[in-house]
């Protein structure tokens, strides 16, 4: 039996102004008891602008919900307009950054050795990535899903040391899936999710990867999270479009109740 908590992730890509995020989390935070924040670790990953609300509600509150950034700088300071460091996200008490979704890979053009610069500067500043890896659905199709994700992985984790890799969460989100409705079979999500676990393994030791927790996302709701959490690699879920809708991110959250 595994003992890696689960994590449930509410990436609310470019939603909720932070007006709206503070009703949505006091709304989350209403709903859940104390026992769901003792099952799974409850995360939201708001826009930028909606952090330091969330931070002030989540502290005001003492809240058990745990937050962090869609996306940090690969630099730590200077001329990089637009850009937010890994040292503001931690002032403003960010857990996590999400690091390669594949929105940024595709729209922003990251490669993998960006990825891999996020991922360090994520660590160097005591914020846990999410790193997301997967595969579009071309590759899918061509029998390369596999080694496609854990080319992704090992380019993002290169040079990274053992200690914080065995505290990376990784979010197998096959492309084809996210907000099309078309959720990934479990069975299918489990395969790869176990050769990302056995890939941590090859690169570090099979203790690190016994310590990773693997996500899966791509049309996660409430209706499939119970059969996609049941598989012995899958250690919580990254939801992007279900996140917005607080009841429904509650009853992701309670996917054991079903
Ligand atoms: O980060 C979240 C994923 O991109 C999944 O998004 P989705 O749940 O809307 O498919």
């Amino acid at each position: 039996m595994s003992t890696r908590k689960p994590l449930m992730a509410g990436n609310w890509k470019m939603n909720l102004n932070h007006l709206e995020a503070i009703a949505h989390v006091q709304k989350l935070a209403f709903a859940l008891a104390d026992k769901d924040y003792e099952a799974v670790e409850v995360a939201v990953l708001p826009p930028f602008t909606d952090l330091r609300s969330v931070q002030n509600l989540v502290e005001g509150d003492k809240l058990r919900i745990v937050y962090g950034a869609q996306d940090i700088s690969a630099h730590d300071s200077g001329a990089y307009t637009g850009e937010v460091s890994g040292s503001m996200l931690a002032k403003l008490k960010c857990t996590y950054v999400v690091v390669g979704h594949s929105e940024r890979r595709q729209y922003h053009g990251e490669t993998d050795e960006l990825v891999n610069a996020k991922v360090k500067a994520a660590f160097k500043h005591g914020l846990t990535p999410i790193l997301c890896v997967g595969e579009e659905l071309e590759v899918r199709e061509a029998g390369n899903a596999v080694p496609h994700t854990l080319a992704q992985v090992e380019g993002a984790l290169k040079d990274v040391p053992a200690e914080q890799a065995a505290t990376i969460v990784i979010a197998y989100e096959p492309v084809w899936a996210i907000g099309t409705g078309k959720v990934c079979g479990a069975g299918d999500a489990q395969e790869v999710c176990a050769a990302i676990r056995g890939k941590v393994a090859e690169l570090y030791s099979q203790e690190v990867a016994d310590k990773v927790r693997v996500q899966y996302g791509g049309s996660v709701k409430s209706g499939n999270v119970a059969e996609i959490m049941a598989q012995a690699d899958i250690d919580g879920a990254l939801v992007g479009g279900a996140s917005l809708d607080a009841d429904e991110f509650v009853r992701i959250v309670r996917y054991r109740e079903q």
